[in-house]
């Protein structure tokens, strides 16, 4: 087994870095879907560049490398522990080569790990089986759309849909309602793994399981294939889009497994998983360790620089959308000339700030002057270059609404002009807006490669006791581009969203399976 950790480390820069070729597709058909010049196409080929440039960079597809969650088959006589011990080496390995986010926080203190070892960090799960092999299966999903997922508890009264009964309709309408629920804030358009029945517990474990079906598979359930047939066909009549921009297609995928349940209990849990669907895995040779195949990579792979191109000449044709060019520090007039759908690249500064950020400025100073800047809700990747000076490896937007409660106050506080993020924000952000002067920008999720290109110099660091995702990085950027999705106006594009599908999931109400 002397090849056993080198094969771990090569699974998991492989997941981080590499799309498999089912998810790949599953894109490139929604991409196909959708009309040139509109946000959800421009958002899609932001995507489709994105992945090809992780795979060029071979850099994490999107910052937020979740909780490595590995899944393992063994034949008899493997020595488990020893496993064990190489998989955290490898994680340990990966996360120094920034391969991965140091992603493992001390639940109470706050405290990062910096290796992503820790209490119940990374996740191994073994099973025995009869085969000669090893079947190791990871999984990296992210915090914004581990969020996103949902327990129902059957019958349920459902917003939209009415009641939810103990039948196969009823867990039609927690389908369709969780993919609702999850609006774009889980960078949509999204992969669901179903788990009916069970506990709490095992019924998540199940939905979680499901996610590490191939895309393109059929159940062999009858009932479970037409559910999910029909989950695919109506899922994306909600409207939602990607990025919940609004568009054709809101879910990529859908699996649905079933166990049994005790007679009080009906649960219905639901995974959901951003377009960054980071799963791979490998089968190695028991003695060795050495990889015999690697899994999730049969059948045809997608050509997305030909993709890019195509879409490249529609959009030319189109050319209404309004660009605009901001430069921190920004005044209100400059905010106040911004509407809803306008697009805005930005030059010079801006500054990282998420969840630990945001609790700290409500009680303290800023660690810079803010008044007129910019903030990114961001957690990014870092990495020391051979002469000590920060460099960005990967630096997508996280979900804004965990600021909900913060960002309007922090903003009049400190004359925060502009933030940027995904999913957008709440009504107390958007009335914040309007009484200061202030504008929320949407970047597209997961696009951790294409906006750390646009970030040519690390100026300086604040609050590194948060660990490096949580700290406050002030980056120099040149043409970072983002879309206004809520104004000084009053308008916000996520409210539209999610009322115009609210009133689309109700088509859903009446009963389909009896
Ligand atoms: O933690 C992050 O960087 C992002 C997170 O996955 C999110 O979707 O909000
Ligand atoms: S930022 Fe989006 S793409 Fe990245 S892990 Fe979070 S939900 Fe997934």
């Amino acid at each position: 087994m002397e090849k056993f950790q080198e094969s771990m480390y090569k699974l998991i820069v492989e997941t981080s870095t590499n799309l498999p070729k089912d998810v790949r597709r599953a894109i490139a058909a929604a991409k196909i879907r959708e009309n040139a010049g509109t946000r959800a196409a421009m958002s899609l080929d932001t995507i489709t560049k994105n992945i090809k440039m992780a795979d060029d960079n071979v850099s994490p597809i999107c910052q937020d490398t979740g909780l490595p969650t590995f899944k393992i088959k063994v034949p008899v006589n493997v020595n488990q522990i020893e496993m064990k011990k190489a998989i955290k080496k490898a994680v340990a390995e990966a996360t120094s080569d920034t391969k991965l986010r140091p992603n493992s926080v001390d639940s109470i203190t706050g405290e990062n790990s910096g290796d992503n070892l820790g209490e119940g960090t990374p996740v191994i799960k073994f099973e025995q089986w009869e085969n000669d092999y090893i079947d190791v299966r990871l999984i990296l999903k992210g915090g914004g759309c581990e969020n996103k997922n949902i327990q129902y508890s059957l019958p349920a009264e459902l917003e939209g849909l009415g009641r939810a009964g103990r039948d196969l309709d009823g867990i039609r309408k927690c389908i369709m309602h969780s993919v609702y629920q999850a609006q774009g804030q889980g960078c949509s358009a999204g992969f669901i793994g179903v788990g009916i029945g069970g506990d709490r517990t095992s019924g998540y474990e199940l939905a979680k399981e499901m996610l590490f079906r191939s895309a393109d598979d059929v159940n062999s359930n009858e009932n479970l294939r037409k559910l999910e047939e029909y989950v695919m066909e109506n899922a994306n009549k909600l409207g939602i889009g990607t990025m919940g921009f609004g568009g054709e297609t809101t879910l990529l995928g859908c699996k649905v497994g079933v166990i049994n349940r005790i007679p009080a209990s009906f649960f219905v849990s639901v995974a959901y998983n951003c377009w960054a669907y980071r799963r791979l895995g490998v089968k190695l040779d028991p003695a060795t360790g050495e990889i015999q195949e690697w899994l999730y990579q049969e059948g045809e792979d997608v050509d997305f620089d030909k993709m890019k191109e195509e879409a490249a000449a529609a959009l030319e044709e189109k050319t209404e959308v309004r660009q605009v060019t901001l430069e921190a520090p920004i005044t209100e007039e400059q905010i106040r000339e911004l509407r809803v759908g306008d697009v805005v690249t930005i030059n010079g500064m801006m500054h990282t700030g998420r969840d630990a950020i945001h609790k700290y400025l409500t009680d303290h100073d800023a660690p810079v002057d803010l008044n007129g800047q910019i903030i990114y809700h961001c957690g990014p990747v870092m990495a020391k270059d051979g002469e000590g000076n920060w460099e960005v490896k990967a630096a997508g937007p996280t979900t804004s609404i965990r600021e909900e409660p913060y960002q309007g106050d922090i903003m009049k506080k400190f004359g925060i002009r502009a933030v940027i993020g995904k999913g957008g924000m709440g009504k107390k952000t958007l009335q914040a807006l309007g009484e200061h002067g202030g504008v929320y920008l949407n970047a597209i999720g997961g696009a951790a490669q294409y906006y750390a290109e646009c970030m040519h110099k690390v100026e300086g660091v604040d609050l590194m006791q948060f660990g490096i995702p949580e700290a406050m990085w002030h980056i120099n950027v040149k043409g970072f581009t983002a879309v206004v999705t809520m104004d000084s106006h009053g308008n916000s594009l996520h409210q539209d969203v999610e009322n115009s599908s609210l009133e689309k999931l109700a088509q859903f109400k009446e009963p389909v399976f009896k």
